[in-house]
């Protein structure tokens, strides 16, 4: 018997220690952004789930937003339609965006819905398309100074939040596609006739402009990198925090997935959410060690004047 309660005391201790941190983050929205890259393997997503579901049990109101480009590039290939990025972003053809809809929507969104209810029926999924949740207009990609025509990607116009409060409400998880309802009334009419009226919205982007709508305590996006390196690709020494001011600074200088991920960490806080965080989804709970943890990890991007409760 005292052998037992021997055993056990480290677990105790090791849950009372989370405690400062439950009281913290009690009832707080965290808008969670899992790439497509660090969906490596199955273990890992199992991790990522069992994450997220650990974060409701533990009074948070966790929101999923999914990517999917290296799944949406295979199914382009396999299909043998030219896939193609500019400035970050999808050059997304009628055809493309059919097959960007069917893999966000129809397999990546439905494994991570899947997975998340072996835990009990808690997951929804839905893509910016229900509920008019993300409405959006045709992006152009700024290349060089250059206005270009990257075809249906789209950028946010309006987010209506309500969908997701009332499954937030009913103790639901949300899990969202990042596709958007066409702004333009006439072209989103069409939209059950083919994919016309929907927009490709890169993840990112979606996951930072909902967790403004959301008023989210934290913003958190899980990729396949440690952060964002200060001197990306000669070294891998990670900035662990700088201010929305000073990530405003480097955003000229930044490459490839970079960029939609750090304009979006800038946005959120400009627009109310306390910290937006990019870490490495390739560490298992990486979720859990970045909420309940002194060990945070990856880049914490925090407003400028850091002056809102709870942000350190
Ligand atoms: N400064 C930087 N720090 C870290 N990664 C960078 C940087 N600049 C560009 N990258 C690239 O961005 C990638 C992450 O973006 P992306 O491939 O879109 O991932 P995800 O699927 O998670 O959204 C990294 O794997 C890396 O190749
Ligand atoms: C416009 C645009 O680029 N859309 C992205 C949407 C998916 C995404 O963002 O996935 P990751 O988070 O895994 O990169 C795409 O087509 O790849």
């Amino acid at each position: 018997m005292s052998t037992r309660k021997h055993t056990a005391l480290p677990k105790a201790r090791t849950l009372i220690e989370a405690l400062p941190w439950l009281t913290r983050h009690h009832g707080k929205t965290v808008v969670i952004k899992f790439g497509g890259n660090a969906m490596i393997d199955e273990e890992l997503k199992r991790a990522f789930a069992q994450d997220v579901v650990f974060l409701r049990h533990a009074g948070l109101r966790p929101v999923v937003v999914h990517g999917g480009g290296p799944q949406i590039s295979a199914q382009l290939d396999l299909l043998g339609l030219e896939s193609e990025f500019k400035g970050g972003l999808r050059v997304t053809t009628p055809e493309a965006m059919n097959v960007v809809r069917m893999v966000l929507a129809g397999q990546v969104q439905r494994e991570l819905v899947g997975l998340l209810n072996e835990h009990g029926p808690l997951a929804v999924g839905m893509t910016g398309e229900d509920a008019h949740l993300m409405a959006a207009t045709k992006h152009y990609a700024d290349i060089d100074g250059e206005r270009v025509d990257i075809g249906r990607v789209g950028e946010i116009t309006a987010i209506d939040p309500g969908a997701v409060h009332a499954l937030l409400d009913d103790g639901r998880i949300p899990v969202i596609s990042s596709i958007a309802r066409s702004s333009d009334e006439e072209d989103a009419a069409s939209t059950s006739s083919g994919a016309s009226g929907v927009f490709n919205v890169n993840a990112d982007t979606a996951a930072a402009a909902l967790a403004a709508a959301l008023g989210a305590e934290t913003l958190m996006v899980l990729t396949d990198v440690e952060g964002l390196y200060e001197d990306w690709p000669n070294s891998d020494e990670v900035i662990s925090r700088l201010t929305a001011t000073e990530l405003e600074k480097l955003l000229p200088d930044l490459a490839s997935g970079m960029v939609p991920k750090m304009r979006g960490c800038l946005h959120a806080v400009r627009n109310g959410v306390h910290t937006a965080r990019v870490i490495d989804g390739r560490v298992q709970h990486s979720i859990l060690l970045e909420i309940f943890t002194d060990e945070g990890i990856g880049t914490m991007v925090v407003p400028d004047a850091n002056t809102i409760e709870g942000t350190a």
